[in-house]
């Protein structure tokens, strides 16, 4: 099998053909396992490069519309020449067909319904994220890994799942390319500020920025501002960079970890431009390492948008028969990877694994001994993260856990009772509270006291931070009345903000949706408990933190 693939949702010009031996292996349920070495691959790329600034949307287009000819009349002559024999010489074209920017988008699918009806061959839309996590997948030949796409216009990580690539967290605000990009404008560096920051930060020193995460998700705004006002201070923009790269990656390597944890899965994968920092793959790999996790990082040609990995996807999806009618092929600049009907996976496949209980748990923050009434939880150095970093994190944590999983149970909520803590070593005993987690018996009435719990800490002005079904004990008392507790105060915080109150119900409910096949009764649960106790307005809210587009 041989396929055209076109890219151009943004910055780069580009089209490919991949070439298989072996096409039987694209499928699923086949006895084949693909040979990624074997295959054969061309890409050519046309990059858009402004001037000033940073993207301009328009200018973008013009590169498009100028560019994607040379491009793709390379790419076709390169498969005119690997042709032998009859029939047209690729067996189809795929294309970018979202997210990005509309009038790019609009040149690439023109040129992709103009190739396709020339050589009469299938035309195949492919969602330009699910092809970023995709061919790291597909080279490293892993099962089901949780896959970090850290893009430009994005940051999120995610599963497969029942059919679908479910979203397991992702950035509340800009993507982390642009928000490293944003930075370097302001101090009057040209686009991409990505490379350039890697290269400064060899020759700075670590300062402190605002470090953001949310269960699994995370915001860069914070960050961002906070870099901006210490270089109009004078701090040294080398130094700035280092803060940026420790703690921004040091963010998406903790809720890479929280997912590994939350799914049960030890396979992760790598996609998207940012991906070519040297500073964030060693974060990951050594985080993994450590976890008895594998790695794994495309090759540089495939990291940044480029049309081989449309390529790659496109060929798995023909295999599938996954093809458009040109009546149907309209693009779509919001296209989000969960909207994908996944045809080239198998339903049997999925991100989550079973769980062991061994005795000793391995949370994504700390280990955790569990003996018959105690729990002794410990904040382990990460060696991933800058040791300054680390501390504070650490620190910082430890006591906040200890204060809120107090302060909870003064509001109404059941807590273990915190027998002892060591703040300088991060370590907390709890009373042992429940018989299971949450997340290995998931039933609505547990769900619905959650939702309660949840509106309880609220109206108390407290924010759990990191609500997941691994988060939540149940059990059951001497008179057979079943327990729920809430764990894991360590990402808490007082505050009245209905937005911080709305992300706690998101959490949790990102935390359900991305590992059960039936979310719908359980999230009814969840919203009709908090209903009770809390506010409509947070419930409003929910609505509105749910459906914000955040490709920016
Ligand atoms: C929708 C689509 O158009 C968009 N594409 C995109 O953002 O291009 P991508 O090639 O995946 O990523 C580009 C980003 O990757 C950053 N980047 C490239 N090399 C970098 C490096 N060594 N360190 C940090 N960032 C780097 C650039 O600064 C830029 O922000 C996306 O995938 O979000
Ligand atoms: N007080 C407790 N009683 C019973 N089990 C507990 C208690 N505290 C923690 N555990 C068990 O240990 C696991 C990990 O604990 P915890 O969530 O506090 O650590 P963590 O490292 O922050 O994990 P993560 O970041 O993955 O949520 C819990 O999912 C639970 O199974
Ligand atoms: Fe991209």
């Amino acid at each position: 099998m041989r396929i055209l693939g076109i890219e151009g949702t943004a910055w780069a010009a580009s089209a490919a053909v991949f070439e298989t031996d072996d096409p039987a292996a694209l499928g699923h349920g086949t006895d084949r396992t693909p040979d990624p070495a074997s295959d054969h691959v061309f890409i050519e790329s046309d990059p858009y490069q402004p001037d000033s600034g940073g993207i301009h949307p328009r200018e973008s287009a013009e590169h498009m519309a100028n560019a994607i000819p040379g491009v793709v009349d390379t790419a076709l002559a390169h498969a005119a020449e690997r042709h032998d024999g009859d029939g047209p010489i690729v067996d189809g074209v795929a294309f970018s067909r979202g997210p990005g920017l509309g009038p790019c988008l609009r040149i690439v699918g023109t040129a992709a319904r103009s190739v396709a009806q020339t050589l009469d061959v299938p035309l195949v839309g492919v969602n330009h994220m699910v092809a970023h996590l995709e061919i790291g997948r597909y080279q490293s030949g892993f099962e089901s890994p949780v896959c970090l796409n850290a893009s430009g216009a994005n940051a999120h990580l995610l599963g497969y799942h029942n059919g679908r690539y479910r979203v397991l967290g992702e950035t509340m605000d800009t993507g982390v390319g642009n928000a490293i990009d944003k930075f370097t404008r302001h101090v009057g560096w040209t686009h991409p500020g990505g490379p350039k920051v890697e290269k400064a930060a060899k020759d700075g020193e670590y300062v402190d920025l605002p470090y953001v995460v949310k269960g699994m998700d995370f915001s860069f705004s914070g960050i961002m501002s906070a870099a901006k006002e210490e270089a109009d201070a004078g701090t040294p923009v080398s130094d700035i960079c280092v803060g940026l790269q420790e703690t921004i990656f040091a963010m998406l390597t903790e809720v890479s970890e929280r997912a590994l944890s939350l799914t049960g899965t030890d396979e992760l994968v790598l996609g998207g431009g940012v991906g070519h920092n040297a500073r964030l793959r060693e974060m990951l790999a050594e985080m993994c390492e450590q976890r008895g996790a594998k790695f794994h990082a495309p090759d540089p040609q495939f990291l940044g948008d480029n049309a081989g990995m449309i390529a790659v996807l496109g060929a798995r999806m023909l295999k599938a028969g996954d093809t458009l009618p040109i009546s149907e092929s309209s693009v779509d600049p919001n296209f989000r990877p969960d909207q994908v009907d996944v045809t080239w996976r198998g339903d049997d496949e999925s991100v989550a694994r079973a769980y062991t209980d061994d005795g000793a748990i391995r949370g994504a923050e700390a280990t955790v001994d569990i003996s018959t009434d105690d729990v002794v939880k410990r904040r382990v150095p990460k060696t991933y993260r800058h040791a300054k970093l680390d501390d504070r994190l650490r620190g910082e944590r430890t006591k906040a856990e200890a204060r809120l999983t107090s302060d909870a149970r003064r509001a109404g909520v059941r807590t273990p009772v915190v027998r002892d803590i060591d703040p300088v070593e991060g370590v907390i005993t709890f009373q042992k509270v429940g018989e299971a987690d949450l997340a290995e018996q998931l039933d609505p009435d547990a769900v619905r006291t959650v939702g309660e719990y949840l509106a309880r800490l609220h109206q108390a002005g407290i924010v759990h931070g990191d609500p997941t079904t691994r988060n939540v004990r149940v059990g059951t008392d001497a008179d057979g009345n079943t327990r729920v507790y809430l764990i894991d105060f360590g990402l808490g915080f007082h505050s009245g903000h209905v937005e911080d109150h709305a992300m706690d119900l998101h959490v949790f409910a990102q935390s359900v949706e991305g590992t059960t096949d039936d979310a719908a009764p359980l999230l009814d649960a969840l919203e009709a408990g908090y209903e009770e106790v809390g506010s409509a307005e947070v419930l409003s809210r929910l609505r509105q933190v749910e459906s914000r587009g955040r490709y920016r």
